[in-house]
């Protein structure tokens, strides 16, 4: 096996694919597909999330020697584990990596900073649009624009393969994705964002870009509403083949492939600047978590050899996913009885009726977490191979349950309580908070007073589990908080949390130029009902438009 890389399958069933390299549906009923099938299609058409047959385990002396590499150098070296060199030969990967990683504002693409304690922050903020999502979305960017060109070599007008990105934002992912692929070739994107309830500079983010093949939807609704009607889109037979449907939310496996790269890349830095941590150590990660898709890849690098003590998911008061660590339940709307029931949190936070609140951290107001059902699988599948049966089997099994689970999560609300084995399993690798959006702003205000150091309020929420954690595992194991977006994307909260200190100016000490005067720009929006097939009828005609106007040559 190349890259000196050992996966514990059965062997590969075609000679140029590894089994890290073919991927199938946590609902079992898709499988033996490459990556650029799953790049392209997003999501499979079982409804299911597509994950590799094998994560490839990295021996040690393999990732150790990974620890001085550049983050591109060493982004290859992960990423191309999951594609085969035959779809996209070595030296097109390291271009597309290299291009991906050239618009950051810092060589290291994502520093490791020292915040206080044995806590350290992950800035993931360095990129285009100042949030985590840009270290996926630019290489998706890439990676679309890579298939499509060759797809469409010596192809004319109607006949080129047009793909149309159809995603669901809750502020962050929505400009990530217009800056990856506002203007490229044979895409369009509809970018769907709950109307009124991203932050302002969120939403100028996306509604000022006006590239002809982007489009803004301003949906009525909350983001679940908004995911709901991508999904939509996605089951619908008809849509999906005139259109060709392609993902950039992080049901797109390549999203969770790219976030790996940082937690490789944090480990080895915390080692370069800590005198006191040894390659081979423990460390904990903290994730502000609302979809699961940034803590999943932390899943997928622990698997893949690297030492985390644990993961630590950090959710603000939409706390589904804190609910089903404490109870092993999976409930959209919080149930009356007492927290530990999983039921409504003491401190009386009311949900509203739909069951999502709006908070502080706007973009983790997410009531279901689609990445989850990637974890649901390989709890699923640990659970099935403890009958001894044979692998096949199992992941048949594993199939099952998650498909299970998630129909009994869309017609009655949740699922669980889960057998007390997969319960067992989910803890033994991870542990959850929830923070409550008061804790927030005080996280904010306490880090400002203690260190000067301004927080986001996704990142506050991470600090403030990251503290609890460190009670609990003790001082000694380092934890890297991830920083998930920069503080001028949500100036209210900072503003709020900080206004009592006397030397705070948040146009002196947070607001970078980038967002100077981005409120006195031209926007382009489009309101839409809650309706999967008014906004289906919107898609149509606007690629409609779009598609006669390149064919007459104006765009
Ligand atoms: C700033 C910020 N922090 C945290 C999250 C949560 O990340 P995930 O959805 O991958 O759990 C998001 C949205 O996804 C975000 O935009
Ligand atoms: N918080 C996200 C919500 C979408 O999550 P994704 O990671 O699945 O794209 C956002 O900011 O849009």
């Amino acid at each position: 096996m190349s890259n000196g890389v050992a996966t514990n399958g059965n062997g590969s069933q075609d000679q140029t694919h590894t089994p890290s390299q073919r991927y199938l549906s946590t609902r079992g009923e898709d499988s033996g597909l490459s990556f650029e099938d799953v790049v392209l299609k997003g999501l499979a058409s079982d409804g299911g999330l597509y994950i590799p047959e094998e994560v490839p385990v990295v021996p040690e002396s393999v990732w150790q020697s990974w620890k001085d590499l550049s983050f591109t150098d060493l982004a290859y070296n992960i990423i191309s584990l999951y594609i085969s060199p035959s779809e996209i030969p070595a030296e097109d990967l390291k271009d597309i990596i290299n291009r991906s990683y050239a618009t950051f504002r810092t060589p290291d693409v994502t520093p490791l900073v020292h915040l206080q304690g044995s806590i350290h922050l992950l800035e993931l903020f360095h990129g285009p649009t100042f949030a985590f999502k840009d270290v996926a979305l630019q290489f998706l960017g890439n990676l679309f624009e890579y298939f499509l060109v060759r797809k469409n070599q010596g192809k004319e007008g109607r006949d080129r393969y047009h793909l149309t990105v159809v995603g669901a934002t809750s502020g962050d992912t929505g400009s990530a994705a217009i800056y990856g692929l506002r203007g490229k070739k044979d895409v369009s994107v509809f970018m769907l964002h709950p109307k009124g309830k991203v932050s302002p500079v969120q939403e100028l983010q996306m509604t000022t870009v006006l590239d002809a093949n982007v489009h803004n939807l301003a949906v009525t609704g909350n983001f679940d509403n908004c995911q709901d009607i991508v999904k939509a889109l996605f089951a619908d037979p008809e849509i999906n083949s005139t259109h060709k449907l392609g993902a950039v939310n992080s049901i797109n496996w390549a999203r969770i492939l790219a976030q790996t790269v940082y937690y490789f890349y944090s480990y080895f830095s915390l080692a370069r600047q800590s005198e006191s941590f040894n390659i081979g150590d423990n460390v904990r990660f903290v994730v502000p978590s609302g979809n699961f898709g940034d803590i999943l890849a932390g899943y997928f690098a622990f698997r893949m050899g690297l030492p985390v003590d644990k993961l630590v998911i950090a959710t603000n008061e939409n706390d589904i996913l804190d609910r089903f660590w404490k109870t092993g339940c999976y409930t959209k709307k919080p149930v009356s009885g007492s927290k530990a029931e999983g039921g409504v949190p003491e401190d009386g936070v009311k949900a509203h009726e739909d069951g999502v609140k709006e908070t502080m951290s706007p973009a983790m107001d997410i009531m279901v977490s689609s990445n989850f059902e990637r974890l649901l699988w390989f709890l699923a599948y640990q659970f099935a191979s403890s009958a001894g049966m044979d692998d096949e089997w199992n992941k048949k099994q594993a199939g099952q349950e998650v498909s299970s689970w998630l129909k009994d999560l869309k017609e009655k609300g949740g699922f669980g309580p889960v057998y007390k084995d997969v319960l067992e399993s989910a803890r033994r690798n991870f542990e959850s908070e929830r923070v409550s959006d008061q804790e927030t702003l005080d996280t904010i205000k306490s880090l400002y007073q203690e260190v000067g150091y301004v927080l986001d309020p996704h990142t506050a929420v991470g600090v403030e589990a990251a503290r609890r954690s460190v009670k609990r595992a003790g001082s000694d194991i380092p934890h890297i908080s991830l920083s998930t977006a920069h503080p001028a994307k949500f100036s209210g909260a900072v503003t709020l949390a900080l206004q009592d200190e006397a030397d705070f100016d948040f146009a002196a000490k947070v607001l970078p130029q980038e967002f100077v005067g981005l409120d006195q720009k031209e926007k382009r929006v489009n309101d839409v009902a809650n309706d999967w097939t008014a906004v289906r009828e919107l898609v149509r005609k606007q690629v409609e438009e779009e598609l006669t106007a390149r064919d007459a040559g104006s765009a």
